[in-house]
């Protein structure tokens, strides 16, 4: 586990630890040339003591007073060199002691260094020299304090150096830092990871463990919208493929309540009321634009004999049969309608009124080929034809396809009367005015043949 410590706790720490090292070892190196100095210093004393006594020996031999001048001498020097001579004694060879200086201090000759040497004469003498313990705490006294001012020197070039590095350093992991925090996905949200320096502060810690919750929860509420986006959206399709279902069920209700209202329910033919409509239109147009067109009035004949016969419900059954007869003549060239009862109404655009006859003649003789049901009724059909003039209304057209229709059943029924406009005649008319019989408006009758007067004359019957 990573010790929770706080920038500067480290900093001082390191800092602390590089100075005692850095003392540590001047002190060492100073403690041990402190030693060195004093060794030789001690080395100098005494040969010079050797050569002090050996000088005077040999000048005055056995004269003490001149070797005590020169213990004088050798106090003097070590004052003057910081190296304390606490006591001094010399033997002859015999190991008499010639001379103990100071007279109070008793020499443990075990515990002294002593030094041999032989004067010119060729005496052995041994000199005993005890140095002061407080010799070196003088030396290193003495120098001390240019130590401590090359330690402090140490310490300060140390701080220099650690404050560099170390703002050099956090500016670079942190200036990473913010690049990592500016680089965070939105999108995909990651926690971020701690740097291998800076991971060692609790600060930095807890700022990257802010920063990183604040991260996670980013990302779960990514993953909640995300979550609660997919629920809508489905709830949505499925709401938007119920309503699709709806409106095409609706658009299909719309079509077959548009059918019912514009369909006679018996022959599946358009209704008066849709034809009304339609014809308002078709006259509206062949008006504006010149165009033919042509109204076919077609009514059963005697259909009140086939209800008789065959019941009501076979008289429907033959109307519809009928109804799709007209129908099928007719087909894409024009509307057929139910105009009520028994009788259809066909308009036909873009038919003149010889186009107009031709095909009222087709469909009046298919009807009387008809074969109606099982028990084979034949059923003929007088139809009204009428063309539409210009400047004239639907009403006119209708009044005088209606007229031609009430001729045709006037003149016999199973025919095609063509209406003619008033005041134009045909060539019928004139031939029947020249063999002076008056024809008020229209007139053509279609010759009805043998079979289908036959037809007639059954239902007649
Ligand atoms: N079965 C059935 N008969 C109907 C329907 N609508 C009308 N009719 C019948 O059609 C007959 C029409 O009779 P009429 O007006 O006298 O005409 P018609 O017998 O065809 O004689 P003409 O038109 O003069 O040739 C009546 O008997 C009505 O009941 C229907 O929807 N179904």
């Amino acid at each position: 586990m990573v010790p929770r410590r706080n920038v500067s706790h480290f900093v001082l720490s390191k800092l602390f630890a590089c100075y005692l090292f850095v003392a540590g070892i001047a002190l060492a190196g100073f403690f041990l040339w402190s030693h060195q100095q004093l060794d030789l210093q001690h080395q100098t004393a005494i040969e010079q003591l050797q050569n002090g006594f050996m000088d005077i020996i040999e000048q005055s031999d056995k004269d003490l007073s001149e070797v005590t001048k020169s213990l004088a001498l050798g106090l003097q020097f070590s004052k003057e060199n910081g190296v304390p001579i606490e006591s001094v004694s010399l033997f002859d060879a015999r190991g008499k002691e010639l001379i103990h200086w100071p007279n109070n201090v008793v020499l443990e000759e075990s515990n002294q260094p002593s030094y041999t040497f032989q004067s010119a004469s060729g005496e052995i003498y041994q000199l005993l020299v005890r140095f002061s313990d407080a010799s070196l705490y003088g030396f290193v006294v003495h120098h001390f304090f240019p130590i401590i001012g090359l330690l402090s020197f140490q310490l300060a070039l140390l701080l220099l150096t650690l404050k560099i590095l170390i703002s050099r350093s956090l500016d670079g992991v942190f200036s990473g830092f913010m690049r990592e925090l500016s680089l965070i996905n939105l999108r995909h949200p990651e926690p971020l990871q701690a740097d291998a320096f800076l991971g060692q502060f609790a600060e930095y810690r807890q700022m990257l463990a802010g920063v990183n919750r604040v991260i996670l929860s980013l990302a779960k509420s990514r993953e909640e919208l995300s979550d609660i986006n997919q629920v809508l959206e489905s709830r949505i399709h499925s709401k938007t493929a119920a309503l699709e279902e709806r409106n095409l069920e609706l658009i299909e209700l719309n079509k077959q309540l548009s059918v019912i209202a514009n369909t006679d329910a018996l022959t599946q033919v358009y209704n008066r009321t849709r034809f009304d409509t339609l014809f308002s239109e078709h006259v509206a147009v062949a008006s504006r634009r010149n165009t033919p067109l042509a109204l076919l009035l077609v009514d059963l004949d005697d259909f009140k004999k086939v209800n008789d016969c065959y019941g009501h419900q076979v008289g429907d059954h033959v109307l519809k049969h009928a109804a799709r007869i007209i129908q099928e003549v007719v087909s894409e060239e024009g509307i057929v309608a139910r105009w009520g009862g028994e009788e259809f109404a066909v308009l036909l655009p873009y038919f003149d009124i010889t186009m107009a006859e031709d095909k009222a003649e087709q469909l009046r003789s298919v009807m009387a080929a008809t074969h109606f049901e099982a028990q084979s009724i034949q059923v003929t059909a007088s139809i009204g034809v009428a063309q539409l003039s210009q400047q004239e209304t639907a009403a006119q057209l209708l009044k005088r396809a209606d007229d031609a229709l009430y001729d045709a059943k006037g003149s016999g029924r199973n025919r095609v009367i063509i209406a003619y406009l008033e005041n134009s005649h045909t060539q019928l008319e004139i031939n029947e005015l020249k063999e002076g019989e008056f024809v008020e408006v229209f007139d053509v009758e279609t010759e009805p043949n043998p079979d289908e007067s036959e037809a007639s004359q059954k239902l007649s019957t």
